[in-house]
């Protein structure tokens, strides 16, 4: 595979990119600091160290959201960061939310991926209520990686103001994390999205991230064909093709939804 990690001196511009860009996004909005949820995750345990460090602890604010298919696990590493970190951060159970949302759309009962995804928007709407409140502004924190195959949920944890670390693949976002001081047992979990029990980031996929982030530099955001992209990374012609295809078909979530072209 590809070895896309970043030189010391690269790493060192990246997080001060970032810290600019957090500090300029909350200053062009007017904001009092940022809201951002916290899975206990890589992404978000990322993005909010970088938070911290661009615009303080007191201006950083965490939500821990757990919903019933939740490790404890997780959401005790969530409230560590926020405790190592010192920002202000509240627990709230989601599951009561999402079953309001069934008592009244029963049909969508047993549809794990429905359902799924509608713990990521309740957490969404948990987020924007904090941000409303408090004027800030609700940081994303998804990377390349995901955005490039659609590994969100759009309008769910896609809902966000912007999207700090947008521009790694999953590896460097594990490179980052250790250069900014993430405890290594953080760095190095597994990735999931928790939506419903046992889900990991690369069964889902059917792929591992470290393929995934070469076929997606070489192909996707790189110029090189298929082909040339088996050869080189000895891969075989389905799996890029998938990568393709998921990178295809997710088109329209990473786009403002289109209008008609005005008539004339
Ligand atoms: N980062 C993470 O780890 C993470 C977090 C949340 C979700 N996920 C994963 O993301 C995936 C989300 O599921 P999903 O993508 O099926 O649901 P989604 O709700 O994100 O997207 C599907 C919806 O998009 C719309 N849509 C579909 N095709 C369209 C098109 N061509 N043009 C315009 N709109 C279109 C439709 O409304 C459809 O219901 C799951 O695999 C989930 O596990 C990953
Ligand atoms: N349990 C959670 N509490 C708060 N925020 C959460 C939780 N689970 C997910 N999130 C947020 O959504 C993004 C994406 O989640 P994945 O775990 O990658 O699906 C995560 O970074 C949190 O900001
Ligand atoms: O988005 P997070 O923080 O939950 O990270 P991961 O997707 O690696 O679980």
């Amino acid at each position: 595979m590809l070895d896309l990690r970043f030189s010391d001196a690269e790493l060192d511009q990246r997080r001060d990119h970032i810290l600019a860009f957090i500090q300029d996004r909350v200053d062009a909005a007017g904001a009092d600091g940022a809201v951002l949820g916290l899975s206990g995750g890589i992404d978000s345990t990322l993005t909010a160290f970088l938070a911290v460090e661009a615009l303080g602890a007191e201006h950083v604010h965490g939500l821990v959201l757990p919903a019933t298919v939740s490790s404890e696990g997780n959401m005790s590493d969530a409230e560590r960061v926020a405790q190592d970190l010192e920002i202000s951060y509240d627990v709230i159970e989601i599951e009561p939310l999402v079953d309001s949302l069934l008592e009244v759309y029963p049909g969508a009962e047993g549809d794990r991926e429905a359902v799924g995804n509608a713990r990521a928007r309740v957490r969404g709407v948990m987020n924007y209520l904090v941000a409303n409140h408090e004027n800030r502004l609700v940081l994303g924190t998804g990377n390349r990686s995901e955005a490039a195959v659609g590994y969100f949920t759009k309008y769910g944890d896609g809902a966000v103001d912007c999207h700090p670390i947008g521009t790694l693949y999953k590896g460097q976002v594990r490179q980052l994390a250790r250069h900014v001081g993430v405890p290594e047992e953080l760095a190095a979990k597994t990735a999931t999205a928790e939506l419903w029990a046992d889900q990991t980031d690369e069964d889902e996929l059917g792929l591992s991230y470290e393929v995934l982030d070469s076929i997606l530099a070489t192909h996707i955001d790189g110029p090189l064909s298929v082909g040339a992209t088996c050869r080189l990374l000895e891969v075989d012609v389905e799996t890029v093709e998938r990568v393709r295809t998921l990178y295809e078909q997710s088109e329209h979530k990473r786009h403002v939804p289109p209008a008609p072209d005005p008539l004339e």
